[in-house]
């Protein structure tokens, strides 16, 4: 979970989303999520099995986003949603216990709220404005993240408009992940740009 990539196909540059993906793990990615908005369901459930595919002999745990059946008909590691996806106490009867579940929190009810969840990690969604997600609501920004760090028991994931500037501050200020998009596949090598922020938060 330390450093956490989230697919986006048209943050690749064109490029192949599975060379991006591969170059990332070997430069230091700890987690994958496949995040696809528009795909078919047999179209997902495809590119599911091929990304875990991939990712097997990383060991680098593959996660849904916001889709159970694609969890289960491809027997990913987890699940990430949302406040308006599937809810948690749905996921649990649907899943089996070792799956992770991720949860996005908006606010601070979101966050109390989840004192009751048995979750992976909750992710401060998110910590500052971008451009990857259009409908994202208002930013937590490093004070919101600090009050999250301050009131939630949870593994705290950042994601949002996480750099290379901002990576060493969101780790000192409680994230145990980072979750970025744009840092990585938008990289001109997706490689290094994850090596370099790796190496800020395992030396933070
Ligand atoms: C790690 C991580 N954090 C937050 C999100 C956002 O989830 P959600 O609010 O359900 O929005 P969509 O990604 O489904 O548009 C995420 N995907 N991953
Ligand atoms: C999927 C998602 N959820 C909250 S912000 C976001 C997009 C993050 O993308 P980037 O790392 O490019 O800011
Ligand atoms: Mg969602």
């Amino acid at each position: 979970m330390q450093l956490y990539l989230v697919t986006d196909e048209s943050a690749c540059l064109g490029r192949d989303m599975f060379w991006v993906v591969e170059e990332a793990v070997k430069g230091g990615v700890t987690m994958v999520q496949l995040r696809e908005k528009f795909l078919e369901t047999r179209a997902f459930i495809e590119r599911a099995k091929r990304m875990k595919d991939l990712l097997a002999p990383y060991n680098v745990p593959l996660i849904i986003n916001d889709r159970v059946d694609v969890v289960l008909a491809c027997d990913a590691e987890g699940v990430h949603v949302g406040q308006s996806d599937i809810p948690y106490s749905m996921l649990k009867d649907l899943l089996p216990d070792e799956k992770i579940i991720g949860l996005s929190a908006e606010n601070r009810k979101h966050i109390l709220e989840a004192e009751t969840m048995d979750l992976t990690y909750l992710a401060v969604s998110p910590l500052f404005a971008t451009h990857s997600k259009t409908d994202h609501s208002e930013p937590w920004g490093m004070e919101g993240l600090k009050w999250v760090r301050e009131h939630s028991k949870h593994p705290l994931v950042v994601i949002g408009g996480l750099n290379a500037e901002n990576t060493k501050d969101a780790v000192k200020n409680g994230a145990d992940g980072i979750a970025v998009i744009s840092a990585i596949c938008s990289a001109e090598s997706p490689y290094e740009a994850a090596k370099y922020l790796k190496a800020l938060i395992i030396n933070q």
